[in-house]
């Protein structure tokens, strides 16, 4: 099938590129992101491929339609920013990638926390510039500490793992408590209010749905332990980004660790190096030393792109086919 593939970067077009060879599909790379004012690209087209921060709300969806667009393949999981109740209202339907890799996400979570708790990212510029003191480098042991993992899907399951590995206790929150993973894994489901107030390191690993939206926000920062270290690796909106400089700024905690940040649509995935940074909080931000901030890079393995590739194709393959959607978004 001809396919529009949208917020094409080099490493989408050689994974999709790879994965092609086994399925001969016709792609056409796109760079722009797929907006109301771009969805005229995809005339001809009755697949586009959009990415994780492309907007696909009521106006994009019927520019899509009207243009003879029928699927849509987002190549990610989350998939937050596509009206799906108005896609298929027009009769348009909605396949995603649900699961590629979560090991390279949980490992993200885990490259965030130890740069922070042993401040790699503060000791790699000193060194580089020559100065070789350690003074205010001195972080702690993860072995013993407890760890809060909120939402025990695939990559929270991935991030526990690696937390058990480091000798960690972990504490867990999830609307549907798994008690034999629980026991299997060696973690113990609890209260959120309890996780918050116990655990050292507080890892996000749920969707972002209206439920869930500004969880971590001015009350749950408050009820978390002094010197506790936030990682949000799943999506921005889940923090109240305010709320989180005004306990940055307090000294409540430790550290954070950003994959995603909740404005990051039309910022991250741009190389905008040349250019004032238009966004005071993101910019107030990167002012905390003990702030890490990456551009959503989670996913930025060679295996998940690869995996990413060979499902999107695949899924739109079962469409052309006639095959029941197993990837579909109900
Ligand atoms: N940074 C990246 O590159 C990247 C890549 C992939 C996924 N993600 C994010 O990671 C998230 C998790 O992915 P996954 O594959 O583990 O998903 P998953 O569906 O396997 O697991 C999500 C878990 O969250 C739980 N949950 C949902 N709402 C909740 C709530 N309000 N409170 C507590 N628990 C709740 C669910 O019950 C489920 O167990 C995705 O939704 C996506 O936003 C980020």
């Amino acid at each position: 099938m001809k396919i529009a593939v949208f917020d094409t970067h080099s490493y989408d077009r050689d994974a999709l590129t790879l994965a092609n060879q086994q399925f001969g599909h016709e792609l056409h790379f796109f760079e722009a992101r797929l907006t109301a004012q771009t969805a005229g690209l995809a005339s001809g087209f009755e697949v586009v491929c959009p990415f994780v921060n492309d907007k696909l709300n009521a106006e994009t969806l019927a520019q899509l339609y009207q243009v003879g667009v029928r699927l849509i393949a987002l190549r990610a999981a989350g998939y937050n920013a596509i009206d799906v109740p108005e896609a298929r209202r027009l009769g348009m339907r909605v396949v995603r990638v649900p699961a590629y890799s979560p090991h390279a996400v949980a490992e993200h979570a885990f490259a965030l926390l130890l740069s922070l708790v042993r401040k790699t990212h503060r000791a790699y510029n000193r060194v580089r510039d020559g100065n070789f003191a350690l003074d205010g480098l001195v972080g702690f042991d993860l072995y013993g500490k407890t760890v809060g993992v909120i939402g025990t899907g695939r990559i929270g399951q991935a991030a526990i793992g690696i937390a058990r590995g480091f000798g960690c206790r972990v504490l867990a929150d999830d609307l549907y408590p798994d008690t034999a993973l629980a026991q299997a894994m060696g973690f113990e489901y609890v209260p959120r209010e309890v996780l918050l107030a116990q655990s050292d390191v507080v890892s996000l690993h749920l969707p972002l749905t209206p439920d869930s939206r500004h969880l971590i926000n001015q009350d749950s920062l408050h009820g978390m332990k002094h010197g506790a270290i936030l990682i949000n690796t799943s999506r921005g909106a889940l923090v109240d980004t305010m709320a989180l400089i005004q306990a940055l700024k307090s000294g409540r905690l430790g550290g954070v660790g950003l994959d995603v940040y909740e404005l990051e649509e039309g910022v991250f995935f741009q190389n905008l190096s040349d250019k004032p940074l238009q966004d005071d909080q993101l910019a107030r931000l990167l002012t905390f030393p003990n702030v890490l901030i990456t551009s959503h890079q989670g996913f930025l393995t060679r295996e998940a792109l690869g995996n990413i590739a060979q499902t999107t194709l695949d899924n739109v393959s079962a469409y052309e086919s006639g095959k029941k959607l197993e990837n579909e978004v109900s």
